[in-house]
């Protein structure tokens, strides 16, 4: 028997496994890394968070990966050249990590990566006539694998969209098993590059819950930033604070379809970017607006196009939401939402036990232990699959 096939089938019937989960986001900030623990599979799960870091990306990387993030046009040898780099790079830091920790990497059953997306292309944004949802995601398993010594499943939103859906968020699958409580009505809401939520009714009605991108988190903010300010991002908002929202841009950044499309829906940079701000900026006619009033706007932006979803859509006097991602520190963007939101509860994720930096590196290390030894999962219209391709280091 091929010894990769009897290795699997020994870590599914662990009673616990070692795993690390890895996230890199559209903010291109640096690599999410969870050591974590998980017993059962499913409803039934049981998981302890280890150890979490992020490492942040040189800025040779991020000018790397910023040739081809989200672009129609890109070096088609820069891509190639970067799948294979970007996956050894993370192995590289993935072991920095381990020897951290003090953990071997012969201790570790498997690695969850989710790869860096360059291009995420939903029916509905590219438009293409006889092409279906795509997204392109890369940083590959086998360089991961060979160069840890470690499992690694990879890959994980292929499957998805094979089988119905865009892609994403996948955050649904890990927040029912992680992030759900009988008779509490709660919101997952992750403010990242991309906001996205999962509504998880207290019922435990599955094909109740929801799960969806919203809109922009921080991927405007971030850009504003880095265009007119030098900076990465608007740390504890001072920009915003600084500067006064323009209603009429707001008004303008708010009309478009994106916001009408039907649920379960998903987005990117490759929208929601300055491009998309110089248009609406061109549709109010006025391009003077200053730089300081442009980062308070994007601000409300995010703020509002998450209120408007969450009080059209959910009863706002019986909902909880926990907060999570990098947005969840912007403390502009959050008070916002709770004074347009006073009659829901709203605190973080880790109100519930999930650190919410960790939190989507934890959601791919739940997602690799369902394709070791879970089962599809029917939750509401989403595909029941189990997602993920595995790579073996021999
Ligand atoms: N103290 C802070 N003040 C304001 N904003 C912050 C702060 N800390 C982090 N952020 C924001 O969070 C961003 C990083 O968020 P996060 O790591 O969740 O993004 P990501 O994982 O790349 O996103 P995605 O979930 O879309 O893939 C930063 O770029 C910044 O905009
Ligand atoms: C294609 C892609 O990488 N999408 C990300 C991105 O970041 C946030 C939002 O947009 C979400 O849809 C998704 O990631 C999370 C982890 C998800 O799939 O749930």
């Amino acid at each position: 028997m091929n010894q990769n096939l009897q290795q699997l089938f020994t870590i599914a019937q662990k009673p616990e496994r070692l795993c690390i989960g890895l996230m890199s986001g559209t903010s291109l900030d640096g690599l999410d890394i969870a050591l974590c623990s998980f017993s059962g599979n499913g409803v039934q799960t049981s998981f302890k968070l280890i150890n979490f870091t992020t490492i942040p990306y040189q800025d040779k990387f991020k000018d790397e990966v910023k040739q081809v993030f989200a672009k129609r046009h890109a070096d088609l040898q820069q891509v190639t050249l970067l799948n294979a780099y970007i996956g050894t790079y993370h192995a590289e830091l993935i072991l920095q990590a381990l020897a951290g920790w003090n953990i071997k990497p012969s201790e570790v059953d498997f690695i969850a990566s989710h790869g860096q997306t360059i291009y995420h292309a939903p029916k509905h944004q590219h438009g293409q006539a006889g092409y279906a949802n795509a997204t392109l995601q890369i940083g590959d398993g086998d360089h991961i694998a060979v160069k840890t010594g470690i499992i690694t499943i990879s890959d994980f939103r292929q499957k998805h969209i094979a089988a119905g859906g865009e892609g994403a968020p996948l955050a649904l699958y890990g927040d029912v098993i992680l992030g759900s409580k009988p008779s509490e009505n709660r919101i997952l809401l992750n403010i990242g590059g991309i906001a996205n939520l999962t509504y998880l009714p207290g019922d435990g009605n599955l094909s109740k819950v929801i799960s969806t991108d919203i809109g922009p988190g921080n991927t405007l903010i971030d850009a504003a930033c880095r265009e007119y300010f030098g900076k990465p991002y608007d740390a504890d908002a001072e920009i915003a604070y600084s500067g006064t929202v323009n209603d009429t841009l707001l008004e303008a950044l708010l009309h478009h379809p994106f916001f009408n499309e039907q649920l379960p829906k998903t987005t990117g940079p490759e929208l929601f970017n300055l491009e998309y701000v110089a248009n609406a900026q061109q549709a109010t006619r006025d391009l003077n607006i200053a730089k300081a009033d442009l980062v308070a706007t994007l601000s409300a932006f995010t703020a509002r196009t998450i209120v408007q979803f969450i009080a059209k859509n959910f009863q706002v006097d019986d909902l909880h939401i926990f907060a999570s991602g990098g947005g969840a520190r912007n403390p502009y963007v959050m008070e916002q939402i709770k004074k347009a939101l006073p009659k829901a509860t709203i605190g973080n994720t880790s109100d519930i036990g999930i650190n919410p930096d960790a939190k989507e590196a934890i959601l791919f290390a739940a997602l690799g232990n369902e394709a070791l030894c879970g089962e599809p999962m029917p939750i509401g219209s989403n595909p029941a699959v189990l997602m993920g391709k595995f790579s073996f280091p021999k």
